[in-house]
């Protein structure tokens, strides 16, 4: 799947990102561009951080009392911590995904159309329709609940509750989808349509994707990013991270020495 790509332009840039939560110092100094329509996967043994940093990347932080980020993050050249900058305006272009699926205790069409109804983007019922039957194509769903959107979304099997969330979050037109390991709660089958999708978002969007599963990065992202206690420590092609690491921490982390 990882069938490399040519060098796209500039999406977020993150210089010098530093985390804390109260004394302890999660992210340091953490700086990288992340690309345009590419799949960056962020690897590393647990507790290294990689969470943390995406949850900067649409300012879900803002929700923990004692975190507390400095440094700067642009998105398209803007400043998302700028004071001026809503933060639920920004998760609508910013769209994030779940370890676990997490459907609203809502139908299917109303998960979906959650979303475009608060931020006002559907302009009647039939505007609202083809938002939700779009988002739900995108997310290789709507072939499966066609016939039952009045159903429970909490009904759905693990794979297809995963699915209508990547459909949620496409809805509102995000230009970037952060996935904080979307497969971890899904069986090999459901895992593997998920790899497909996100495959097939680059298209549209920038994603980033927590994972632990080192397979997956490999088979899912062109671009991998390392980190190990808090720091960024390798950043580059995927292929290059998985056969050439240049850091002896990646290499002992990617041959099972670490994890
Ligand atoms: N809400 C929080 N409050 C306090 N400390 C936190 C919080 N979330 C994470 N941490 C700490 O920050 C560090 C980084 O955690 P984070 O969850 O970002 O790592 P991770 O690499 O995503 O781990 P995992 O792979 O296990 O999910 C850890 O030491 C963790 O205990």
């Amino acid at each position: 799947m990882n069938d490399g790509s040519a060098m796209q332009p500039t999406k977020i840039a993150a210089r010098d990102v530093n985390v804390w939560y109260g004394d302890a110092h999660a992210i340091k100094d953490v700086s990288v561009d992340i690309a345009d329509n590419t799949v960056t996967a962020f690897i590393g043994p647990s507790g290294c951080g990689k969470s943390t940093f995406l949850r900067c990347l649409n300012r879900m932080n803002d929700t923990i009392a004692s975190a507390r980020v400095t440094g700067d993050i642009l998105i398209d050249d803007e400043d998302i911590y700028d004071r001026k900058v809503d933060p639920v305006q920004l998760r609508a272009k910013v769209g994030m995904v779940f370890q676990k699926p997490n459907p609203f205790p809502k139908s299917i069409y109303d998960n979906v159309a959650y979303g475009p109804r608060i931020h006002g983007l559907a302009n009647g019922k039939a505007a609202l329709d083809e938002i939700v039957e779009s988002a739900l194509r995108r997310a290789a769903l709507w072939d499966e609940v066609k016939d039952r959107l009045t159903a429970a979304g909490t009904g759905l099997s693990g794979g297809q509750q995963q699915r209508l969330c990547i459909a949620r979050a496409v809805a509102t037109s995000p230009e970037i989808l952060l996935m904080d390991e979307p497969c971890s709660a899904l069986d090999p089958i459901a895992t593997d349509q998920v790899e497909n999708l996100i495959h097939d978002l680059r298209r549209n969007y920038s994603v980033v994707i927590v994972t632990h599963s080192m397979q997956q990065a490999s088979r899912v992202s062109q671009k991998t990013a390392y980190f190990h206690l808090g720091n960024m420590v390798e950043y580059g092609d995927t292929t290059d991270i998985f056969t050439r690491p240049r850091d002896q921490r990646t290499e002992n982390y990617i041959t099972g020495r670490i994890g």
